[in-house]
């Protein structure tokens, strides 16, 4: 029997270390990783840390973006695969919503739901986070989140205080926002793409 692909979204944040390394280290292990195809990722976007008191500009910033992919995996392989990457990086799990060195989340899988102690899908946050949703919309200008609609209209909703980040140089870059939402940081998002992916779905 053939396996079914189901496209999935992962979403990425870290805000210690070096967080654009680590993100780009395990979307590379995610995209070669058994069950897991078609992995493209967005350019990463500086953010500001949404702690358990709110938006804290005073909190180390994080790195965020997000990547699609299509999986044979079930929903909750997935999770144990997200998981093992965190602990390769260095994720403690302590303060809910505290620092960390990785997160990954699942967005979306398919068009299921998904909703028991260890998973909810698709993920309950995500459509009020410009963290999700403004790389998002770089990667796919088209996407829709299931149960709230177009990934546009919800930013637009929320508002954008999302930077774009330079890859290249040690630094968010200053000045350089785009009405349109758009990262101008050219390359930036075929990292993963370009080494290991067997495929862009973007
Ligand atoms: N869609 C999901 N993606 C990732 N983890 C999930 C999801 N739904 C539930 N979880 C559970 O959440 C736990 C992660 O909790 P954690 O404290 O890392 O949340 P968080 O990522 O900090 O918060 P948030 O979910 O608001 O981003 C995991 O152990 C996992 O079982
Ligand atoms: N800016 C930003 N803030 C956060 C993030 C994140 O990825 N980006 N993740 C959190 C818990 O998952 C808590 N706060």
């Amino acid at each position: 029997m053939i396996a079914q692909l189901v496209p999935v979204l992962l979403a990425f944040g870290a805000n210690l270390g070096d967080r654009g390394e680590t993100i780009r280290a395990a979307q590379r292990e995610l995209a070669a990783a058994p069950g897991i195809r078609e992995f493209a990722a967005s350019p990463l976007r500086e953010t500001i840390a949404l702690t358990a008191s709110g938006p804290d500009p005073e909190a180390p910033r994080y790195l965020n973006g997000v990547a699609r992919a299509a999986t044979t995996l079930t929903p909750h392989a997935l999770l144990d695969l997200l998981q093992e990457v965190e602990a390769v990086h260095g994720r403690v799990r302590d303060v809910h919503w505290g620092d960390r060195t990785l997160d990954i989340d699942l967005i979306l899988y398919g068009g299921r739901v998904v909703q028991d102690e260890r998973l909810t899908v698709p993920h309950p946050r995500a459509h009020e986070r410009d963290f999700v949703l403004a790389p998002w919309l770089a990667l796919e200008p088209d996407a829709v989140l299931m149960g709230h609609g177009r990934v546009a209209e919800l930013l637009a909703r929320v508002g954008d205080t999302t930077r774009p980040f330079d890859e290249n140089a040690d630094g968010a870059v200053v000045g350089a926002e785009r009405a349109d939402g758009e990262s101008d940081v050219a390359g930036a998002g075929d990292v993963a793409r370009a080494e290991g992916a067997e495929g862009a779905d973007a």
